[in-house]
């Protein structure tokens, strides 16, 4: 991994202050010191010295620290966790308003599963390490370390010979790392899989069960939770293979340790007790330093979930500071913007050059794929050429903050979404500071007024998911009232009103009418006989603009213009046919 990139988070990883490690070690000493008492007492015992009275001490002592152990093995985790959820809060808070600042490009490249497991599941992994990883791995080293020192008090030869296996057991675990890396990565990426999964899976089951899919899309999430399970267990399996050979080694420190001690005692260099002791210290040594390796686990997922953060959290975010643009023009020029998607060879749009002044209608046509909407996600600042400019009022997009570029426009599109709030609120998004005069007035010019009005509860009607559920007019009806409220000066409709039947396209026709009025409008248009009366039509062709004029212009001169136009006009005739049969 990494050690740069882990850096940002660092002080996420600092969490645990140095109090917490004091008092994980202070539950590890008084963990130690009673087995040092009985080294004592027993010590005595054999040389015939030990008091009731020593027996009495000995045995308060003990209780005593035992006690003490009990509270700093609880504050440890109580401090552990606190701060580790503490962390955890921070983490979320700080992905969010990282999130906030991302451009839109962002969303449309990453799915929103991933996001949400990054959020919930990855910053878990963190907290686990955090709250129980790093204070099991301190007690699970120093233990250890304390109980080899005592050996060594004991005999120096007991305490070598006890460690004498261990670089065989540090040569192995150095030789599983990889390995464990690969296989945690994969589980990773199959937990990832399964909720990206699952999210889409139930929030598409109306089109699956509208097109009788089950049984294909639902074997498909099966699948993925089985290719989970399958990883699950491969990754337990690479953990407890070399989990047992490590173990097996660290026992054999044992059976080493023992033949030291019983040649030691039989040339009389080591008593008898002082070998028990040595025996019992070297079982709990063992089974410690086991521990330690099986810890291992934690380190890894805990530096695969913080790369996963930094996906999100190292993409940089615009920092432009925000100004006061009440005084900008509004005209949106392209000088040679040329784009292509991350990922992609093809450029979207290349070297194109257009003009879009204060208060003009244009409409943008083109076959599918031709670039209208990517037209539009770059003057909206969702996307940055890779050369050219693209700018509003004269200023670069560049150099304007999102805030600004969205004071400017307001998109129509299609889909519109309903936040699971009043009507009122819905509409208000557009102008928080709205009063219920202007929300009204706004519901009125587009057309929607008297429909919410007749709604049990008025503009206190709760809408989206758990609200009301509105037709596909009504809700873009409600929309372009939002943005009568915002009242931006630009205004980009992506084929507002295709789907639409008679008496919502009158209504909706009537509400765009209102939007439009004396503001820039840039319509991509997918057909063509709603946008012959537009003043300037754009045709683009494989990201290219081919030509720009009236209908009747492109008509004479645009070869492809004239042949979208007719083709067009034999579908709908061919129609109209069709529904006269
Ligand atoms: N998010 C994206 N990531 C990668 N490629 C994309 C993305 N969006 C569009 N493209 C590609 O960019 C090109 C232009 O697409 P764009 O959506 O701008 O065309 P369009 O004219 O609006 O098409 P349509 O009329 O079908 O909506 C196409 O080749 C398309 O596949």
């Amino acid at each position: 991994m990494d050690k740069q990139k882990i850096k940002p988070l660092d002080e996420e990883r600092e969490s645990r202050s140095l109090l917490s490690n004091a008092v994980v070690i202070l539950h590890l000493v008084f963990g130690t010191l009673p087995l040092l008492l009985v080294v004592w007492a027993v010590d005595r015992l054999m040389s015939g010295t030990l008091t009731s009275t020593m027996i009495w001490i000995v045995g308060a002592a003990m209780v005593l620290f035992t006690l003490l152990r009990g509270m700093f093995y609880g504050m440890s985790i109580w401090r552990a966790h606190r701060s580790a959820y503490n962390a955890l809060t921070r983490l979320r808070l700080r992905i969010v308003s990282h999130l906030q600042r991302l451009p839109l490009g962002f969303f449309q490249e990453r799915k929103v599963g991933d996001l949400v497991n990054i959020i919930n599941h990855d910053v878990e992994q963190i907290e686990i390490y955090l709250a129980h990883g790093l204070p099991e791995i301190l007690s699970a080293t120093l233990f250890p370390a304390l109980l080899w020192v005592i050996v060594m008090v004991l005999d120096w030869r007991l305490g070598l010979s006890l460690i004498s296996l261990l670089p065989l057991a540090f040569l192995l675990q150095m030789a599983v790392k990889t390995l464990w890396g690969k296989s945690f990565q994969h589980f990773m990426e199959s937990t990832q899989k399964m909720s990206e999964d699952l999210l889409e899976y139930v929030a598409t089951i109306p089109v699956i069960k509208a097109f009788s899919h089950e049984e294909t899309r639902t074997e498909r999430v099966l699948g993925n939770m089985r290719d989970y399970i399958r990883w699950v267990k491969r990754s337990m399996f690479s953990v407890t293979v070399p989990m047992t050979l490590i173990t097996m080694f660290l026992e054999g420190g044992i059976v080493v340790m023992t033949l030291v001690g019983l040649w030691l005692m039989s040339s009389g260099e080591l008593t008898v007790a002082r070998f028990i002791l040595a025996l019992i210290l070297d079982g709990l040594f063992s089974s410690a330093f086991a521990k330690l390796a099986t810890f291992q686990h934690f380190r890894i997922v805990y530096g695969q979930s913080l790369a996963k953060v930094q996906s999100i959290t190292e993409v940089s975010a615009k920092d432009t500071a925000d100004r006061d643009t009440d005084t900008m023009q509004t005209d949106v020029s392209f000088e040679h913007v040329t784009f292509a998607y991350p990922n992609k060879q093809d450029s979207a749009l290349c070297n194109v050059c257009l003009q879009f002044p204060k208060g003009s209608h244009t409409a943008i046509v083109g076959e599918s794929g031709s670039g209208k909407s990517t037209l539009a996600s770059l003057m909206m600042g969702f996307w940055q050429p890779q050369s050219g400019t693209v700018r509003l009022g004269g200023e670069s997009l560049a150099e304007l903050s999102e805030r600004n570029i969205a004071d400017f426009f307001s998109m129509v599109q299609q889909e519109v979404f309903l936040f699971n709030t009043s009507i009122r609120d819905n509409i208000r998004i557009g102008k928080p500071s709205a009063t219920q005069e202007e929300v009204e007035m706004a519901a009125r010019r587009a057309r929607i007024h008297d429909f919410i009005v007749g709604l049990p509860n008025g503009y206190d009607t709760s809408a989206g998911e758990a609200g009301v559920k509105f037709s596909g007019g009504e809700k873009q009806r409600i929309s372009i009232a939002r943005m009568l409220l915002k009242d931006s000066p630009i205004v980009i409709l992506d084929e507002a009103t295709a789907a639409l039947d008679g008496e919502n396209e009158k209504l909706i026709q009537e509400a765009l009418d209102e939007l439009q009025r004396n503001k820039t409008v840039i319509t991509i248009a997918h057909r063509l006989n709603t946008i012959q009366e537009v003043e300037r039509i754009v045709v683009m062709d494989k990201g290219q603009v081919v030509a720009t004029g009236t209908h009747g212009e492109l008509m004479d001169n645009c070869p492809l213009y004239r042949n979208m136009t007719e083709t067009q006009e034999r579908v709908s005739k061919w129609q109209l046919k069709e529904e006269e049969v």
